[in-house]
């Protein structure tokens, strides 16, 4: 079908999906009696889903179309349980719990539900749909947070029927982010993945312009169900520019997020060129991975007992136990399921972990499931083509962890250091494993090098391997591998 206003309105009674429009516009869609009788709900009931507009400042000049704010809401948690042991969908749910309640929210309860697959149309179905709005009424929650990905027809489905707001994963997961991305770029990166997301939701609403005209809210030109261009109102010039405005402002943000992923891969290749090898911290979110950071390099990083603290990329400058210079990246924690067009929209922090020397993969050993969370991130670190990387796992929190995880982890992950960023305890050895990781440099010198040259001398310690130092009465003899700038800087001393 083609996008044309003028088919959408000839063929809107079959379509399955309902409609809104900011009640603001006076133009709240109008059920149409045919198709969607029983589960419509009244005016009155509708605006009582207390809608919000805007998810962030960042977004509210960009469309005025209503959205699901979730800030300090007062939520129930549903999960479709499908695949893999009871035990996994509680983890899951809990996970779910402690995403809502960064977000702000308070979690009233959870409700998980095993089904094949989920339903089409309310995702828990009808029956498990009408349990839920019982405990939302009995628990006086005005938020449904679904522990999936839905798509717009079922979350307007299962609000017609628990008669509170729905959200899914995915808004609650960007939410968090828009709630934590503080630099240029990050807020760039979260407000590109939100408007991806409010654009296929903008169209269901949209299509419900043709009504626009006939419900009144335009002043009642009475255009019926006519049809044609005559059914054209204001309301749909709106939304239409609405989404022109956001996709207009998705390409602006690409443009402006390619500029600055520029500078950065600039940045990375001057460090680069340094020979400075690079070290990147990856792990789910609440590792520790901004804490390791601190340990590793005395950087003050945000630590926080909140998932997705860190959004924005750290860079710092760190030493082997031999001297040795290295630069160490913090970035964005995994998470289970994260939502794909977040992956895409942080690409160029990504980068940062794909061109790395060598990947810290930080492990909360503490938790129940260490191995899920290492295979969530390894998950995510395969879709950005980090999979290559050389990667030494960092079993953290050895402090809070139970023994036996400890021994079970250690046994299945042998290139493995058990370490706590926050006792301290294991980073020398952190420290060593890293030393023997980093690439070596390519080529191996053997050069007496003049007093008065002591930069060289400097270098070949920040830079290079040394593998021997000798100092003879007319200079220092080091033997050593070093980058191709540096062995072209000794060539002239080159011992015979
Ligand atoms: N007991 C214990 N707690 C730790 C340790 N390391 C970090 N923590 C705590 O774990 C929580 C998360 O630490 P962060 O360093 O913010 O974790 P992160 O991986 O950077 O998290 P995000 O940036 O949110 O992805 C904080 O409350 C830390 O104090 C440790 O070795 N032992
Ligand atoms: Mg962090």
């Amino acid at each position: 079908m083609t996008n044309s206003r003028h088919l959408v309105h000839q063929s809107d009674t079959h379509e399955e999906e309902r409609y809104r429009v900011d009640p603001r516009y006076g133009v709240e869609a109008e059920p149409d009696g045919d198709d969607y009788d029983g589960e419509q709900l009244d005016l009155a009931d509708r605006q009582s889903l207390r809608r919000v507009v805007g998810l962030s400042t960042e977004l509210e000049d960009v469309s005025e179309v209503e959205y699901r704010q979730l800030r300090l809401e007062r939520v129930v948690l549903v999960g479709v349980w499908n695949t893999g042991t009871a035990a996994e969908a509680e983890a899951s749910l809990r996970e779910l719990a402690a995403l809502a309640e960064t977000a702000g929210s308070q979690v009233l309860d959870g409700v998980i539900q095993r089904r094949e697959r989920p339903d089409p149309s309310t995702y828990i179905g009808s029956g498990k749909a009408r349990e839920l709005r019982d405990v939302v009424a009995s628990t006086g929650a005005d938020t449904v947070i679904c522990d999936g990905e839905l798509t717009p027809a079922q979350l307007i489905h299962l609000e017609d029927v628990v008669k509170v707001k729905v959200v899914d994963r995915t808004a609650l997961i960007l939410d968090i982010f828009a709630q934590h991305a503080r630099s240029r770029e990050g807020k760039a990166q979260v407000a590109l993945a939100q408007m991806q997301y409010m654009l296929p939701r903008l169209r269901g609403w949209g299509q419900s312009l043709s009504r626009q005209m006939g419900g009144g809210g335009s002043g009642g030109s009475g255009a019926g169900g006519g049809g044609g261009i005559a059914t054209r109102g204001p309301g749909e010039t709106k939304i239409e520019l609405d989404r022109r405005r956001i996709r207009e402002k998705m390409a602006r943000t690409r443009r402006e997020l390619a500029e600055m992923g520029k500078s950065r891969s600039t940045q990375r290749q001057e460090r680069k060129r340094g020979a400075v090898p690079a070290v990147a911290l990856a792990g789910y979110t609440n590792a520790g991975k901004s804490s390791l950071l601190n340990r590793l390099t005395g950087a003050g990083v945000l630590v926080e007992d909140a998932l997705f603290a860190t959004l924005d990329p750290t860079v710092r400058r760190a030493q082997s136990s031999s001297g040795r210079a290295f630069t160490i990246a913090d970035t964005v924690g995994f998470v289970r399921h994260l939502p794909h067009l977040l992956i895409d929209a942080f690409r160029s922090t990504l980068e940062e972990v794909a061109d790395a020397d060598l990947l810290l993969h930080v492990v909360d050993v503490s938790d129940p499931d260490p191995e899920g969370q290492i295979a969530a991130v390894r998950e995510v670190l395969q879709e950005i083509g980090a999979e290559k990387v050389p990667e030494i796992v960092v079993l953290n929190k050895a402090d809070a962890a139970d023994p036996q995880t400890v021994a079970r982890m250690l046994r299945r992950e042998p290139h493995a250091v058990l370490v706590s960023a926050r006792t301290g305890e294991g980073v020398d050895k952190l420290f060593a494993a890293i030393e023997a990781d980093l690439p070596r440099p390519a080529v191996e010198v053997d050069a007496l090098v003049p007093y008065g040259r002591g930069d060289l001398v400097a270098r070949v310690h920040s830079t290079g391997e040394l593998l021997s130092e000798t100092h003879l009465e007319t200079g220092t003899r080091i033997v050593a591998r070093v980058d191709a700038t540096l062995a072209a800087a000794l060539g002239e001393f080159a011992a015979a």
